[in-house]
């Protein structure tokens, strides 16, 4: 069975609703933030995933998080949707701690591995979703339509191409119309022209309002993208757009330029690591 499932999603009452912003690092005050990071520290088994990662992503925004398989991608999006233990920091989306009762129609999460049922049809799998959400049956036509599936309906998702399959998945998300939508590589295993098909649709989506955060380890994908956070090995190594990122580098394409990057981060990373080192010497002198 393909595993696909939104976590949460927002009730199609719950409208967009005004909620505070926060002035971020290098943005004017005012700005509005959907989700604020500070110090978040995770530990994983016995990995310690973040050590204390600050991040802001912007509302009505397409914020991709890049980086190679392991950097904490997913970690840093569990973190958000607030199905993450962490161990320290704070992280707030729309003005509410993550996880709280009340975010829970308000973000949605599509995961790598979750549960549409393969068995059913296209319509079968968003009603059934639906009813979990209070979600009408009005709403999954329009949902159906949202994500072009309107010819594939009444085929099994067994039947689907990969690409629309992943559009069911996307489309399991989007009931309830949520302000903040998290998107675990959702173009995973896609051929270009499905991807670019499926960006189309993220970037109409973010047009509307809604928050979108989405996760990809294919360089190119960056240059879709409203905002950019590279990641590596647990930190953040660059919180900036696909201009910045190119212009920053000198580099002709993303991937050259994700390279240079992560040559410099590893004279911050030992600059940090000093930092860091320093500080607890110190605290253990205590
Ligand atoms: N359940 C777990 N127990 C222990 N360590 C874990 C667990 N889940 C993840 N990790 C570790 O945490 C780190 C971050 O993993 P994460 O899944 O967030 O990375 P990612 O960037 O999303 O990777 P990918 O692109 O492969 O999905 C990795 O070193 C991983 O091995």
């Amino acid at each position: 069975m393909s595993n696909r499932f939104a976590d949460s999603h927002t009730s199609h009452t719950s409208g967009h609703q005004p909620h505070a912003s926060f002035a971020a690092p290098g943005q004017s005050p005012g700005a509005d933030v959907a989700v604020t990071v500070r110090d978040l520290h995770v530990k994983r088994g016995k990995t310690l995933v973040f050590d204390g990662i600050d991040v802001d992503i912007h509302q009505g925004q397409i914020t991709g998080m890049l980086g190679p398989s392991g950097c904490g991608k997913t970690t840093l999006m569990r973190s958000i949707v607030g199905v993450q233990k962490i161990s320290g920091g704070t992280v707030r989306v729309l003005g509410e701690t993550a996880g709280s009762r009340s975010l829970r129609h308000r973000v949605a999460y599509d995961t790598q591995a979750s549960s549409v049922y393969s068995d059913l049809t296209v319509r079968q799998n968003l009603s059934y979703f639906a009813r979990l959400v209070g979600a009408s049956r009005d709403e999954v036509s329009r949902v159906i339509a949202r994500v072009g599936l309107d010819a594939q309906a009444s085929q099994s998702v067994a039947s689907l191409s990969g690409g629309q399959a992943n559009r069911v998945s996307l489309g399991i998300a989007l009931l309830g119309g949520p302000e903040v939508l998290v998107l675990d590589e959702p173009t995973v295993g896609l051929d270009p022209i499905l991807r670019n098909e499926l960006w189309d649709l993220f970037r109409d989506i973010a047009a509307e309002g809604t928050t979108i955060l989405v996760s990809s380890h294919v360089m190119d994908e960056a240059l879709r993208c409203d905002r950019l956070l590279l990641m590596r090995e647990g930190r953040i190594i660059a919180d900036t757009t696909p201009a910045g990122l190119l212009e920053s580098t000198g580099a002709d394409d993303p991937d050259a330029a994700f390279l240079a990057l992560i040559d410099g981060a590893d004279i911050d990373h030992t600059a940090s690591a000093t930092t860091h080192h320093g500080r607890h010497a110190k605290e253990s002198d205590q």
